[in-house]
């Protein structure tokens, strides 16, 4: 089973859609120039509106660790996605450690390598790996899709979650090509920046389920 994050819920209301349509977790996302950026005011709201056994995974770009933690503390975060060149000097929170790393080539990919082995030579291996699209000066949340053939096959020995241009139309085909562990989308489940579409939502679950029966069975 793909697993799936709706990343960049900005409402209650969108969170539980996630969750009834069948998202195995949601995205927070603290980065202040998103147009999903949620306050932690906001994300208690949100994080208190889902059902049991959905985790809110938070986004924290550029923030320093000790920030990161006490915030993933205060929402009771089951994850948090950073954004480092280096792994953290301390990883015995108790959080699922996600770094994203945005690819473009092959050397981006030796970078993820570099990362995991670092981390783990440290002892501190991250629970999954994501791996997004790389656009100059965006971050993520970028609506471009990352580079599925140099993704057949790759293996860091954690789990891979795909990124980046996600949408309902592509993401069985994504799927058959990547195989990953998990699927994440922000702007393919849009009407607009930061406003998640229930129906678009709806078929992403769907079709993920159904790409990932004929992939994984
Ligand atoms: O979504 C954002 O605005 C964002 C901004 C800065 C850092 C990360 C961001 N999103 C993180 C995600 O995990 C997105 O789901 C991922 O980048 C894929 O986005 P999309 O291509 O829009 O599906």
């Amino acid at each position: 089973m793909v697993r799936i994050k709706i990343c960049g819920v900005t409402t209650p209301e969108a969170a539980r859609g996630a969750a009834e349509a069948g998202a195995d977790a949601v995205g927070l996302n603290f980065y202040p120039q998103s147009p999903r950026f949620v306050s932690p005011q906001q994300a208690a709201g949100i994080v208190r509106a889902l059902p049991a056994f959905i985790a809110p995974v938070g986004v924290f770009v550029g923030m320093q660790l000790r920030q990161v933690c006490a915030v993933a503390f205060q929402l009771g975060l089951r994850g948090v996605q950073t954004y480092d060149e280096q792994p953290p000097d301390d990883n015995t929170f108790p959080f699922a450690h996600v770094p994203a790393f945005r690819v473009k080539d092959r050397a981006g990919l030796d970078h993820v390598r570099r990362f995991v082995d670092t981390a783990r030579a440290l002892n501190r291996e991250p629970s999954a790996v994501l791996i997004d699209s790389h656009v100059p000066g965006q971050m993520g949340g970028t609506g471009h899709v990352a580079p599925w053939n140099l993704l057949k096959g790759f293996d860091v020995g954690v789990p891979i979650i795909l990124a980046g241009g996600l949408t309902p139309e592509n993401v069985a085909e994504a799927i058959a090509v990547v195989r990953p562990w998990g699927v994440d989308v922000a702007s393919g489940v849009e009407s607009s920046p930061g406003v998640k579409d229930p129906d678009k939502v709806a078929r992403f679950v769907k079709n993920v389920r159904t790409g990932s029966e004929s992939v994984f069975t």
